[in-house]
C-alpha cells in the first residue's frame, strides 16, 4: 500500500504543481477550459489515466471549470499516487 506522505514532502512537491493546492487530506485544482465540451473532453482523458493508474480523482464539473480532489482514501491522506496524479492531470491540461 502507498505510504503517507509528510507535511515536508508535500510542500516540496506542491512547489513542482503551482495549480495545485493542499486542502487538509487533499490536493485540489481547478482548471477552467475554453467551453463545456472541452471541460467534458478533458475530464474525460483524466479518466483514462485515473483508471490505467487504479487512482481515481473526485471531480466536480461546474459549466467549463472543473475542480480535481485527490486523495488516497486507502491511507487515509496524502501519497505519491496523489502526486502522479497530479502531475498527469497538469500534462493533459496542457
Ligand atoms: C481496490 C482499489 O485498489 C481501491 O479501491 C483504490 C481505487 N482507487 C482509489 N482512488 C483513490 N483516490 N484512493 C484510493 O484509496 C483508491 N483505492
Amino acid at each position: 500500500m502507498a505510504e503517507l506522505l509528510s507535511d515536508g514532502e508535500i510542500d516540496t512537491a506542491l512547489a513542482e504543481l503551482p495549480g495545485w493546492r493542499r486542502a487538509g487530506d487533499s490536493l485540489v485544482r481547478t482548471v477552467e477550459s475554453p467551453s463545456f465540451p472541452d471541460a467534458v473532453e478533458l475530464v474525460g482523458k483524466v479518466a483514462e489515466a485515473a483508471e490505467a493508474a487504479n487512482h481515481h480523482p473526485d471531480i466536480d464539473i461546474r459549466w467549463r471549470k472543473v475542480t480535481y480532489t485527490l486523495s488516497t482514501h486507502s491511507a487515509g491522506g496524502l501519497t505519491q499516487l496523489d502526486l502522479d496524479l497530479a502531475a498527469q492531470i497538469d500534462a493533459l491540461a496542457g
